[in-house]
Order: C-alpha cells, then sequence, then structure tokens
C-alpha cells in the first residue's frame, strides 16, 4: 500500500501543503522545527486516528485557527481509499473513508496500515512495561480490530471491579457481588491475554532473523510474554481456568489495596539478547538496535497477515544509527513506501536510492 497524495489544512505549522508523493522513498530534509515529522505524524493519524505525540487531538490545530483538515488518498490492494479527518475547537473529531463518516475509531483501524520508527522507540526496550503493552495494544489492535473492542471492554470491566473492590473495604457485604464481574474480568482478559501470545508467537520469528541479520549474527534476540498468569500459549479454557485461579488468590490482596493487581494490564514483554534482558542490562546501542529489529519485523508480520505492505515512517533515525545499519536499513525497503525525515543528506553518499523524492521542508512549506 502507499499513499499516493497528501493534503493538509491548518494543520501544525502548515497553512496548506498539497504532496503528489513518490511510491517508494520520499525523503524530507530541513533544520530542525520546520515541519518534518509533522508530516509523518499527519500520516500516522490518518491510519490510526490519534497522533504518535500528542494525546489532545486538539493541539495538531494551527495555532490561531478554528479547525485543521487532513486528507490521504493511499492506494491498496483493495482499490483506492480517502481518508479525511477535520478537527476543531467546537466539535469532535470528524473522521471519513471514501467519503463515509466512521462511527468510531475502530472502523478506521486497519484501512490503512504504518509503522513508524523514531529515536522515542529507545522507550520501547528501557522503560517501564507501559509502553511495552501500548506497543502491544496498538499493533495488534490495527491487525485485529476485535482487540481493540476487547481491550475497550476489558478497560471498563477493570473499572467497575476496581470501583467495587474500594466499596468492600467500607462495606463488607458487597463483596457478594465481587464474582460477577470477576467472570467478566476473566472472560475478557483472557481473550486479550490469547491475543498477545499469539502476536508475540509470530512476530517471535520475524524479529529473531531480521536481528540476527543486523547484529550479523552476534545477537540473538527472543520476546517473552511476562505474565503472572502464563507465559506460552495454551487453550483458551486453561487461560481462564488460570485467570480464575489466579484472581482469587489475590483477591484479599486486591481488596486490602483496592485495586485490580493481576491480569493483562499488569503484563509485560520481556526483550532477551543473548540470554540477557536487555530492558535493564542492555546497553543504548543493543537497545536501539533491538527496537529496530521489532519495529522492523511489524513489517514482515503485517505482510504475512493482510498481504500488503505497511507504510514505513522513519522520524529522525537515519542520525542515530551507523551507515552499516543505515544500508542494512534501506536495502531491507525494497518494496516498502517509505518516509525519511532528516536534517541533511549525507546518509545518501553511501547508499544508492534511484527511486526516490526529496522534499525541501523550510517553515511549514515543502519544496
Ligand atoms: N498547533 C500548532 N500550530 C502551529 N505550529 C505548530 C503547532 N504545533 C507545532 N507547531 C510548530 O511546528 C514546528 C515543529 O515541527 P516538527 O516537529 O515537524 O519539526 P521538525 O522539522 O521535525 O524538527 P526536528 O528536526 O527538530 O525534529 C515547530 O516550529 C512548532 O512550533
Amino acid at each position: 500500500m502507499y499513499i499516493e497524495e497528501l493534503h493538509l489544512k491548518n494543520y501544525r505549522n502548515y497553512n496548506q501543503l498539497d504532496l503528489k508523493l513518490h511510491p517508494k522513498i520520499n525523503i524530507f530534509v530541513g533544520n530542525n522545527a520546520q515541519g518534518k515529522t509533522n508530516i509523518i505524524e499527519s500520516i500516522y493519524l490518518m491510519s490510526i486516528g490519534k497522533s504518535h505525540r500528542s494525546s489532545k487531538d486538539k493541539e495538531i490545530i494551527a495555532w490561531g485557527q478554528d479547525h485543521a483538515f487532513l486528507m490521504g488518498k493511499f492506494n491498496t490492494t483493495q482499490g483506492q481509499k480517502t481518508i479525511e479527518i477535520g478537527l476543531s475547537h467546537q466539535r469532535k473529531k470528524l473522521i471519513k473513508r471514501n467519503g463515509i463518516v466512521l462511527e468510531k475509531i475502530g472502523e478506521l483501524l486497519g484501512q490503512v496500515n504504518t509503522v513508524l520508527f523514531s529515536p522515542e522507540d529507545l522507550r520501547l526496550i528501557k522503560e517501564g512495561p507501559v509502553e511495552r503493552r501500548n506497543f502491544l495494544d496498538r499493533e495488534i489492535s490495527n491487525l485485529r480490530p476485535q482487540y481493540y473492542y476487547a481491550l475497550l471492554e476489558y478497560n471498563k470491566i477493570l473499572q467497575q471491579r476496581n470501583h467495587l473492590l474500594k466499596k468492600i473495604k467500607i462495606q463488607p457485604s458487597l463483596r457478594d457481588t465481587l464474582p460477577l464481574w470477576n467472570e467478566q474480568l476473566i472472560n475478557m482478559g483472557s481473550k486479550i491475554i490469547q491475543m498477545r501470545l499469539h502476536f508475540l508467537k509470530k512476530i517471535n520469528v520475524f524479529t529473531k532473523s531480521l536481528h540476527h541479520e543486523i547484529t550479523d549474527g552476534f545477537e540473538k534476540i527472543e520476546l517473552f510474554y511476562q505474565s503472572t498468569l502464563i507465559s506460552s500459549l495454551e487453550e483458551m479454557q486453561q487461560i481462564k481456568e488460570l485467570f480464575g485461579k489466579e484472581l482469587k488468590k489475590s483477591e484479599n490482596n486486591d481488596i486490602k489495596k483496592g485495586t485490580t493487581t493481576i491480569g493483562p494490564h499488569r503484563d509485560d514483554i520481556k526483550i532477551n539478547v543473548n540470554k540477557i534482558d536487555i530492558r535493564s542490562f542492555g546497553s543504548q546501542g543493543q537497545q536501539r538496535t533491538a527496537a529496530l529489529s521489532l519495529k522492523l519485523s511489524l513489517i514482515q508480520l503485517i505482510y504475512t497477515e493482510t498481504g500488503e505492505f505497511p507504510i514505513l515512517l522513519l522520524d529522525d533515525v537515519m542520525s542515530e544509527l551507523d551507515q552499516k545499519r543505515q544500508k542494512k536499513l534501506i536495502h531491507s525497503l525494497q518494496e516498502v513506501q517509505t518516509f525519511i525525515t532528516c536534517t541533511d543528506l549525507s546518509f545518501l553518499e553511501d547508499i544508492e536510492l534511484k527511486e526516490k523524492k526529496i522534499f525541501e521542508i523550510q517553515e511549514g512549506r515543502a519544496k
């Protein structure tokens, strides 16, 4: 899949931007704070309905303006798709696909697949479990919208159970109603765990081989699902039983703490390189390479799952990689439409790139 045209209006520092894009490599070069990442962000926004760097949608509306508008024309194996997003300070976000208004963000998921890699992805390895859970939730939701809905449901049940746990402390008789919430939590949580385990099993294969290639065979990477409940793929019934057993065990503790202490909302991914947990013990370089392998393996996974390559967004990463890794990265991208932002084009000196378009970005304008 690739994006043919991008149109932005009152979007961040762009009053108006109309770009015809190359189906292979698009390079955005310019000094700092000119608007390169803003373009990457807009494409990402059209794929998942949210920005990767602002939690508040309205921040992307150009300062002093009332509304922002984005449109992308995508060429996919299912034909042309037009995605439009409208944001205004007064109304809720409007998303359209081929002119039809989408009622929920879930309907946008999987329409346009992107893989974004930026220096912040280092956080994926070295920060706490929240980053890695978000990674799982985002990527699986894109591939399986039913995961997204299960997650919404799980979080609702979790909130209600936590609310009840707090009330039981004051009014112990309410404990009789807890099994009702336990059952719902177990049902929805087990679905989430099983889909995460499936995802990790698949992505492990691609990450291993990519990492082996990038590190010339010196490093062996392995991903594990880290959970108090389960670590390997099991039948649904088995996951439910384990969840039920552990939830029972933690019930007194949960009441004492007023919160649910076990479940997929507490799980993590363990990342070993040569059998060492690199979340805590990896060097910066090892962590960066692991993040790169993990992100690039998504390209292969999405291709196997959907029959179509995603769009790759590389924000400011060229300067972070040594020459060998830059070459490996570029050469692995033959069939993938790729967006690269950079402050200079020195990385092109040693890399032959025939199919490309270069845009110079200056103060919210592209030349
Ligand atoms: N809502 C907004 N309205 C107007 N301008 C904005 C808005 N949000 C951000 N900007 C401006 O956009 C610019 C930053 O753009 P962007 O992050 O794309 O820069 P960049 O070219 O990628 O820079 P760097 O190389 O430093 O990463 C800044 O000048 C910032 O002030």
